[in-house]
């Protein structure tokens, strides 16, 4: 998978030179691209910004700096790698407070795609025209990792490549880890994790859970499942109402 990421501050991205992902890039599993969107001025003062149309707080990003950036980077594909035939426009992602939700299921759909361009906002956003630009000939996403207002799209990139990247082969140790994981489809789907435990058996006077100590692989799975259900339940009930009742047995529903 071909990764590009266009910012004004792309020293943010110094974190995806280490871990899950800076592995995968050392092995070739991801091939990321920073880019600095100041690149593409052409005056002294290396302007991105103006005010808005309408008036209103803030500035808007150009949409002329935008265009020339993307239009260079899809001029460098195609893209080859994901599990399609090699992409030549790559798929447009602009994190936004007013975007789709980011789930696990758009990482995992994101994740199969061969080539994403991530666009940072700054400011109040990214003049408008862009994504229509874009989004006339190829997939454009605007996508919300949360209610609450970060001041660019930056750290909202962070989250999404780090939550695709570990669903890329190769990337996780443990391919279970992924499948198991909360909001995955399947049965974990809709459900938390429940609570973690490893030596020593007794810490400050905590013990584990007995169960998780008998080898006993049926019970601890129905502990651990009763523990998902009770956490979702708890911290999560709009998740746990939208739980397939077919997917809950009779020891379920008791909880
Ligand atoms: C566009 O509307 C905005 C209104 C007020 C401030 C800002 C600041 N801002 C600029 C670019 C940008 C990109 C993403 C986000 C963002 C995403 C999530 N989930 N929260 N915040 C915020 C961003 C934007």
């Amino acid at each position: 998978m071909r990764l590009d990421i266009v910012s004004i501050f792309p020293e943010y991205f110094a974190p995806l030179d280490v871990s899950l992902i800076g592995k995968a890039r050392e092995r070739g599993t991801l091939d990321v691209r920073i880019h600095q969107l100041r690149d593409w001025t052409h005056d002294v003062h290396k302007t991105v910004d103006d005010t808005p149309y309408g008036g209103g707080p803030g500035m808007v990003m150009k949409p002329e700096v935008w265009g020339e950036a993307i239009d260079a980077i899809i001029a460098e594909g195609p893209a080859v790698g994901g599990v399609g035939a090699p992409a030549a426009t790559p798929r447009i992602i602009v994190p936004t407070p007013s975007g789709r939700p980011f789930t696990q299921e758009i990482a995992q759909e994101l994740a199969a795609e061969p080539w994403l361009l991530f666009a940072c906002g700054r400011y109040e956003g990214i003049d408008s025209r862009v994504m229509r630009e874009y989004g006339a000939r190829m997939r454009v996403d605007e996508l919300s990792i949360g209610d609450y207002v970060l001041a660019g799209g930056e750290v909202a990139v962070l989250v999404m490549v780090e939550a695709i990247g570990r669903l890329l082969p190769g990337v996780l140790g443990n391919v279970h880890s992924a499948v198991d994981d909360s909001f995955a489809p399947g049965a974990m789907r809709n459900l938390l994790e429940g609570p973690v435990y490893t030596k020593p058996p007794v810490w400050r006077g905590h013990e584990v859970p007995e169960v998780l100590l008998s080898g006993h692989h049926g019970k601890i799975a129905r502990w651990r499942r009763d523990e998902a259900l009770r956490r979702t339940v708890a911290n999560r009930p709009e998740l746990a109402a939208a739980i397939d009742p077919e997917t809950l047995d009779k020891h379920d529903r008791k909880l």
